[in-house]
């Protein structure tokens, strides 16, 4: 049976909202625009604006082996309840998909309990440990949506020059959380002005910048395509930005938190505040804004990081780096920077469904006849109060709890099924 949305707004190609209808069928966008078919089930959009579902390359979903954090149930709940039908889990779990057998587990896993697209991501080493190089053909035929050691960087330059020569072979993309380990002198949050006033150990901000440097000039070696997580610092942004100058095949992300909050805002040794990279400066918020504005970054990934409120408990020095995204990421930008005419919404949009599918390869993140029904119905009038404990996530670890925000998802279609509809 057919499913008709009646009553909708969505965005033309010139970032005008127009009013609209989609029809579904068999889980995928029908048509667009054309009247209700006969016996088709209606949706009312009750006006509201209709996203194509927002596409997350860069999540933690904690099973298997973390699962008092989080599991794939809860977090692809979350994911639902944030707006998001595809996610890329990143490979830090327990066991780490370093094989075809361990990808092959997790793949199972997934698809007893998702609730949204989940792609899971393989290891660039194995256990990420840095040592030990994964066979990339391999764990890519067995569908792998790209690779990486997110959560550490890979410390030796031969073990990544040599991965990317491997996924250039293989069309496959490289995606790596850059961190030298020597530069980050224990640290738990920006090395600046506010770790001192508050007596923490810091990370310079080069620990980041200087390889990223390193890689760009790898990949341009290897001729592979690279991409960076969590883009933090400004000295960051421009290394990005003057790499694609270069025209080395590089993209780059930047998460919600660091285009929304900096060090200074940090308001006490408080573990929520904590993740990696820590908040930068002013000036780096600044720069990292720039960079989505003149394309130098390409999209905006949540870096979803459950952990327990107990781990999260005693300040940051002991806590593990993170916080949680997905129910939070869409109204927070959009209040902060659309509502304010910083970003368009057709911007926004772009960046959080449209483009990161786009530099992943990925056919999702576009409304349009033939692609899968993931769609995102959002009430941008809608105001509320963030709390932490209506989270569908197993995390609470939220800097963000009780800020106003507007422009709450109320309900998110996953291949023409509604999995998520805001509770009245
Ligand atoms: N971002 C974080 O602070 N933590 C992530 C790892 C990561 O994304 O680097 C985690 O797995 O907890
Ligand atoms: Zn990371």
């Amino acid at each position: 049976m057919a499913t008709f949305i009646e009553n909708i707004k969505m965005l033309n190609d010139h970032g005008e909202l127009v009013k609209t209808t989609i029809t579904i069928e068999q889980g995928k966008i029908a048509a667009i625009g054309e009247s209700k078919p006969e016996n088709a089930e209606v949706i009312d959009g009750k006006g509201n604006f209709v996203s194509p579902g927002f596409v997350d390359v860069h999540v933690h979903l904690r099973e298997p082996g973390f699962e008092h954090k989080e599991t794939i149930e809860t977090g692809t709940r979350s994911a639902a309840r944030g707006g998001f039908t595809t996610i890329c889990a990143m490979p830090n779990t327990k066991p780490v998909p370093d094989s075809v057998e361990n990808l092959e587990y997790i793949k199972g896993l997934i698809k007893n309990s998702a609730v949204v697209r989940v792609l899971p991501y393989g290891s660039l080493t194995v256990d990420e440990a840095g040592e030990k190089r994964t066979n990339i053909a391999e764990l890519k035929e067995h569908g792998a949506v790209a690779f990486s050691d997110d959560g550490v960087g890979v410390q030796l330059a031969a073990t990544m020059y040599e991965q990317m020569q491997d996924a250039a072979k293989v069309g496959a993309i490289v995606v790596a959380h850059c961190e030298d380990n020597s530069l980050i002198y224990g640290g738990v949050m920006h090395e600046g002005v506010r770790n001192k006033q508050l007596g923490l150990p810091g990370i310079p901000s080069v620990c980041e910048s200087v390889q990223i440097a390193r890689d760009v000039l790898l990949a341009e070696a290897a001729g592979a395509r690279y991409h960076v997580c969590h883009v933090s610092t400004k000295e960051s942004v421009r290394t990005v930005r003057d790499a694609k100058k270069a025209g080395i095949r590089v993209t780059a992300e930047v998460c919600p938190h660091h285009l929304l909050l900096e060090d200074m805002d940090i308001p006490s040794d408080d573990a929520n505040w904590k993740m990696n990279p820590p908040l930068r400066a002013s000036e780096d918020k600044k720069a990292l804004i720039e960079g989505l504005l003149d394309g130098t970054i390409d999209c905006i990934a949540t870096d979803h990081a459950p952990h327990t409120t107990e781990e999260k408990c005693c300040g940051m020095v002991g806590a593990p780096f993170g916080i949680v995204g997905f129910e939070t990421a869409f109204p927070l930008l959009y209040t902060k920077f659309v509502e304010t005419g910083i970003f368009t919404l057709k911007q926004l949009v772009d960046w959080m469904a449209t483009k990161p599918a786009e530099i992943f390869e990925l056919p999702y993140g576009k409304i349009e006849v033939g692609a899968p029904a993931d769609l995102t119905i959002i009430d941008l009038n809608k105001e509320k109060t963030i709390d932490a404990n209506e989270f569908y996530s197993k995390g609470r670890n939220t800097p963000f709890n009780g800020w106003k925000a507007k422009g709450w998802p109320v309900m998110t279609i996953f291949e023409g099924n509604v999995v998520y509809k805001e509770e009245e």
